[in-house]
C-alpha cells in the first residue's frame, strides 16, 4: 500500500484486475465497433452508460477516426468523445447516422427489444437510434432477458416526463396495470428528483414481466406528459455481450 502526498493510503491502479463484469463491458464494446463500423462512416451515434465508455475509447483508436462526426446522446458522451480526440456533431446537424452504437438494461431473445434509460438517457438515446438503419447494443452478460423484459431488469421501465405531469402520468401508469410507480430521486448526488439532460422528471414503472412491449409502449406514448419511454421496439439490429469468461456473444 502506498500514500499519496495528502497521506491517505490508496492501491496503485495497476494492481486492480479489471472485475468481469468490466471487462465484459469492454469486450462487448470493443468487437462491436471492429466488426460493425463502416470503413467509410461518416456520422456515428454514442449512446449513453457505463458500457459505451468503452466504444468511444475504441472508436478514438480507429484508423479513419478522422473521417466522422460523432453524436452523442447526451452530456455524459459529448465529454468522452472529445476526451478520445473524436469529432463531435449534433442529430440538428446530421439527422441520418450511418450506424449508432449503445448499451442496454435488458435485451430479449428473438427480436431484441430493450429497457433502456437506467441512467436517465433515454429520449436522446431513441432519437438517436431512430436515425439510422444500423442500431447495434453492446451490454454484459447480466443483460440477456431468458424471455420476456421485466425478468432481469426489476426497478420498472423508465419513463421521462414533463415536470408538472407526473402525479398525473402516475395515476395513468397505475391504471394501466404498473405495480409500482417511482419518481426517481437523486439520492445522495441531489436532494430532490433526477433531472434529465433535457429538464424533464423520470419515472420507473414495474409492469412486471412484459409479454408485448410494442403494445405496452404504444399505451403509455399516448399519456399526456409523456415524452419517451425506455422500451425500444423493433429498433436494434445486433447485440454484442461480453461474456463472463472473457468471450462474446452476438444477437441478430
Ligand atoms: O440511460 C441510460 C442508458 O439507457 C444506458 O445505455 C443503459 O442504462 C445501460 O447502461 P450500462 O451500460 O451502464 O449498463
Amino acid at each position: 500500500m502506498l500514500r499519496n502526498t495528502s497521506n491517505r493510503l490508496f492501491t496503485p491502479l495497476r494492481t486492480i484486475a479489471m472485475s468481469g463484469v468490466e471487462s465484459a463491458k469492454k469486450i462487448a464494446a470493443y468487437k462491436a465497433v471492429e466488426e460493425n463500423l463502416p470503413g467509410d462512416a461518416k456520422v456515428v451515434g454514442v449512446g449513453s452508460g457505463s458500457t459505451v465508455v468503452y466504444v468511444a475509447e475504441r472508436l478514438g483508436q480507429m484508423a479513419n477516426k478522422n473521417q466522422f462526426v460523432c453524436i452523442p446522446t447526451g452530456f455524459q458522451l459529448k465529454q468522452l468523445i472529445l476526451d478520445n480526440g473524436l469529432t463531435l456533431g449534433t442529430i440538428e446537424q446530421y439527422p441520418t447516422i450511418d450506424i449508432a452504437f449503445d448499451g442496454a438494461d435488458e435485451v430479449s431473445p428473438g427480436k431484441l427489444d430493450l429497457i433502456k434509460g437506467g441512467g436517465a438517457c433515454l429520449f436522446q438515446e431513441k432519437l438517436v437510434a431512430s436515425a439510422t438503419d444500423n442500431f447495434v447494443v453492446v451490454a454484459d452478460f447480466r443483460k440477456k432477458s431468458p424471455q420476456y423484459l421485466g425478468t432481469n431488469w426489476n426497478k420498472g421501465v423508465p419513463i421521462e416526463v414533463v415536470p408538472n405531469s407526473w402525479v398525473y402520468v402516475t395515476r395513468r401508469l397505475k391504471e394501466l396495470g404498473a405495480k409500482q410507480v417511482i419518481l426517481r430521486q437523486g439520492g445522495s448526488a441531489k436532494a430532490g428528483p433526477v433531472i434529465t439532460d433535457n429538464n424533464n422528471f423520470l419515472i420507473d414503472a414495474d409492469f412486471g414481466s412484459i409479454k408485448d412491449p410494442a403494445a405496452l409502449n404504444t399505451k403509455l406514448l399516448a399519456i399526456v406528459g409523456v415524452v419517451e419511454t425506455g422500451l425500444f421496439v423493433n429498433m436494434t439490429k445486433k447485440v454484442y455481450f461480453g461474456d463472463e469468461d472473457g468471450t462474446h456473444s452476438v444477437w441478430q
